[in-house]
């Protein structure tokens, strides 16, 4: 849970390649200011355009009042110096490109006097003004003498348009391409710096970082969007940091109490281990004596008949039975009588101890021992051995016919392969023999 859950953290998109936010807002600014730079290099070189119509008019028209009345005069003075002066004047004037004299006199054809400031034959849209000369011979008097027909330069027009065209597309330039700067700036400054540096915060989470906040170096007066996805990924940080703690503490609760449920279960499977083994004693062995009970000794009577057949070995058994038993109880009661069945079960183990011998409780005072690989004489030594083992413990039988202490008679009886074939055959041989030994007079071995 440890490990680095990043998984896409690189600064570069995965995919696609990179493309920074402020060039593309530049590009977009840069377009925008140039489309707007030509809607107004449009619009106001029309303003410029109709200003020097309108200055051109006003130019022609001064020429025009300063001289039509010395014209008029000069004409019906027929001063023709003067004539050829002014018309000069007027054709050589800044503004003016073409002017026409039409001089009427009566009962003459007209005469026009043209002078053209190019060669070429202007044409365009350049202002025209028409004026009738009147002369005024004396006060009252009206004479048309002529006409006046001035055309403005249409070469002069153009380039005062040029020129202020010009200074218009420089000056909306400069002007765009300072805003695209600043914008450009004013972005990279107010946002991308930022939001790099956010992605690498992000890039660079690990879990045992969560607790680093993430901090823009800015200074702000207000709230605005870049100071909320600040407290937002700060807040993220926090709740991933708490999710993390608890799953880590509930990792740790699981694994201790997975720790006790198996010293639980290991306790609990120790306990009915132990629980099994001594019921299978307890299955296995008379709970009185400790020695093994009728039904064990059933299940082992046999492997060891099979196994002295197999071997051809000898096997002997014998049949021990307290004597005046009923007596010892009525003497000294059922208690004492149990003691009594422990006391002759240990001196059982005492004698026959070693490994193959087995000893085993069969009916209420009467026990057998199955001897391996030993024939009836050594049988009848073994069970001589356990009467004075007995004898030396010297367990008081007031009650006893044979002996102030307590005896027991012995049956013995070994194997004769030839005409047994169960275990159950050797045993009703000993219990014959047993038989017989009470009939001896009890306290001895009978094979
Ligand atoms: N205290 C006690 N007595 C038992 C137990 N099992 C059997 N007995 C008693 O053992 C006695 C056996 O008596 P009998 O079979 O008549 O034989 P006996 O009195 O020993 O006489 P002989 O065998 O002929 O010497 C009975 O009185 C049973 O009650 C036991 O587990 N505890």
């Amino acid at each position: 849970m440890e490990g680095d859950f990043r998984t896409v953290s690189s600064l570069q998109p995965q995919a696609k390649a990179f493309s920074s936010l402020g060039r593309r807002l530049v590009l977009a600014t840069l377009l925008f200011c140039l489309l707007f730079t030509l809607a107004m290099v449009t619009w106001r070189t029309w303003l410029a355009w109709e200003n020097n119509l309108a200055e051109m008019n006003s130019e022609l028209a001064l020429i025009d009042q300063v001289f039509q009345n010395t014209l008029a005069h000069a004409i019906w003075e027929l001063d023709r110096e003067s004539l050829d002066q002014q018309i000069t004047s007027v054709a050589t004037a800044a503004p003016v490109g073409r002017v026409v004299l039409n001089i009427l006199r009566p009962g003459q054809a007209p005469e026009i006097i043209e002078l053209n400031r190019y060669t070429v034959a202007q044409s365009g849209v350049v202002p025209v003004l028409h004026r009738q000369l009147i002369a005024q011979p004396y006060a009252g008097a009206q004479e048309k003498v002529g006409e006046l027909t001035i055309e403005g330069d249409n070469n002069l027009l153009w380039e005062r348009l040029w020129g202020e065209a010009r200074s218009i597309v420089i000056t909306q330039l400069i002007q765009s391409l300072l805003l695209a700067g600043l914008v450009m700036t004013m972005f990279n400054r107010l946002v991308t710096v930022h939001v790099v540096h956010i992605a690498r915060h992000l890039g660079e989470l690990a879990p045992q970082t969560l607790k680093h906040h993430l901090k823009l170096q800015r200074a702000v007066l207000r709230q605005d969007e870049l100071s909320l996805l600040e407290s937002q990924v700060n807040a993220l940080q926090d709740n991933l940091h708490a999710h993390l703690e608890r799953q880590r503490s509930d990792e740790l609760a699981l694994a201790t109490s997975r720790d006790q449920m198996a010293e639980l279960v290991e306790a609990r499977t120790a306990e009915l281990k132990a629980a099994n083994q001594s019921l299978e004693t307890l299955s296995r062995h008379d709970a009185l004596t400790g020695l093994a009970n009728r039904r064990y000794f059933d299940e082992l009577k046999e492997i060891e008949f099979r196994r002295a057949i197999r071997h051809k070995t000898p096997l002997a058994v014998l049949m021990c039975d307290v004597d005046f038993f009923k007596i010892y109880n009525d003497t000294y009661g059922h208690m004492q009588g149990d003691q009594c069945l422990k006391e002759i079960a240990e001196t059982l183990r005492s004698v026959f101890g070693r490994s193959g011998e087995l000893t085993a409780r069969v009916g209420g005072e009467e026990f057998v021992v199955v001897l391996p690989n030993i024939d009836g004489v050594q049988a009848c030594e073994a069970a001589q051995r356990l009467r004075t083992s007995l004898a030396e413990r010297e367990l008081p039988h007031s009650g006893s016919k044979v002996s102030p202490f307590v005896t027991v008679s012995i049956g013995v009886a070994e194997l004769d392969p030839e005409t047994m074939d169960h275990f159950d055959q050797l045993l009703q041989r000993a219990d014959q023999a047993l038989y017989r030994a009470k009939h001896q007079g009890r306290d001895c071995v009978a094979l």
